[in-house]
């Protein structure tokens, strides 16, 4: 960064813990197709070279940015549409009829997560506005499950599916049925995708295939309120402050408000324009351990978006059986980047890590 920008301090939780990063204090600007660019995943369905050679773009946005949207993914705006509808009436129903789904009741972190069950728990002080309802990976609606009363102990044991929060939306018509139906169709293209990463880091295409079989896959879909004619954000809100997904990597629909910015690799925010018939793609803390960090998981945000609408987004984080013990991955060691990680079990390193996300509140530094 050049001395003559001016910057300023950010606070997050991250892999490693709590930490400071220096930004720019310029205004966000929109992101490069360099940046950010746009990967056409047709190839996802082709031949093993169509996928060799979607692979080494894919490789590219990894290790650059750690962004990229796609297209010709393959999920229908059909798909999306019924999620909004069906979680519109969700959201916009009464707080108390909301509240009988809400994340209190869960054992693990399914469930709805209003704005007052937020205030005070963001690293920066700033209140994210962002109210969410996330449904978890449930073995009875994934369709590769032949069986699922067969399912290994062990396997079971760390699932975080519960009936809670289908029960407390029973009465909207539809609902389950199109969250799960979109859940599936994004838990089939990030099994297709995490081929590509293993293509990606020279590995068997097959490498990941049996950490997929149960693996960490939650929805969330996600409002963020609009801002009535004169009225703007407080400086004290945010949409959704600065994290670092957690999994391997998340599917990400947005819809046109916009508002989601990126750090890129200069410490300025760039936005990550809303793009029709996209997804956004980004890698998480998970896969940035397993591949020693070549793979990068960057630091998001979304701002207060400028209008009387709703901001609506649709995410699905992937990772692996939360059952499985994984270890870096051994293309991704060398001499001059020798391994930095110890094996660790997937679930419990998805489970500190949300837990700590939500329960800590820190001043910002300086
Ligand atoms: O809503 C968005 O645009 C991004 C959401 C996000 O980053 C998240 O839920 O982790
Ligand atoms: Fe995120």
């Amino acid at each position: 960064m050049t001395e003559a920008v001016q910057t300023h301090q950010i606070a997050l939780m991250s892999a490693t813990g709590l930490i400071y990063r220096t930004v720019s204090s310029e205004k966000a600007r929109d992101c490069t197709p360099d940046e950010i660019p746009i990967i056409d995943v047709a190839r996802l369905w082709g031949s093993l070279e169509d996928r060799k050679e979607l692979a080494r773009e894919v490789l590219h946005a990894c290790e650059n940015t750690g962004f990229f949207y796609i297209k010709n993914h393959g999920i229908t705006n059909s798909s999306i549409t019924k999620v909004l509808d069906r979680s519109k009436e969700f959201f916009y129903q009464p707080e108390e009829l909301r509240q009988k789904a809400s994340r209190r009741h869960a054992k693990h972190l399914g469930g709805y997560l209003g704005r007052a069950d937020r205030a005070g728990g963001s690293p920066t002080g700033k209140i994210n506005t962002k109210e969410v309802f996330v449904m978890k990976y449930d073995p009875k609606f994934d369709p590769t499950v032949e069986d699922f009363t067969k399912i290994p102990e062990e396997v079971n044991e760390g699932l975080h599916a519960e009936e809670f929060y289908w029960q407390a939306t029973q009465h909207i018509d539809g609902f389950q049925d199109a969250l799960v139906g979109h859940w599936r169709s994004c838990l089939d293209l990030a099994r297709r995708l995490i081929k590509i990463f293993a293509i990606a880091l020279e590995l068997p295409e097959n490498y990941f295939e049996h950490l997929v079989t149960y693996p960490g896959a939650d929805l969330g879909v996600g409002l963020y309120p609009g801002w009535p004619e004169g009225m703007v954000a407080k400086e004290a809100e945010m949409g959704l402050n600065a994290h670092t997904d957690v999994q391997c990597f998340t599917l990400l629909w947005q819809d046109n408000h916009g508002g989601l910015e990126v750090l890129n690799r200069e410490s300025q925010w760039v936005r990550v324009k809303p793009m029709d018939d996209t997804l956004v793609v980004n890698i998480g803390d998970f896969l940035m351990r397993l591949t020693n960090n070549r793979f990068q998981s960057t630091i998001h945000q979304v701002v207060p978006h400028d209008s009387p609408e709703d901001r609506m987004s649709v995410a699905f984080f992937f990772g692996f059986n939360f059952n499985e013990q994984c270890s870096v991955v051994p293309t991704c060691i060398t001499p001059e980047n020798p391994k930095r990680y110890e094996p660790v079990v997937c679930g419990d390193y998805v489970q500190q890590r949300l837990e700590a996300a939500e329960s800590f509140k820190v001043p910002m530094k300086g």
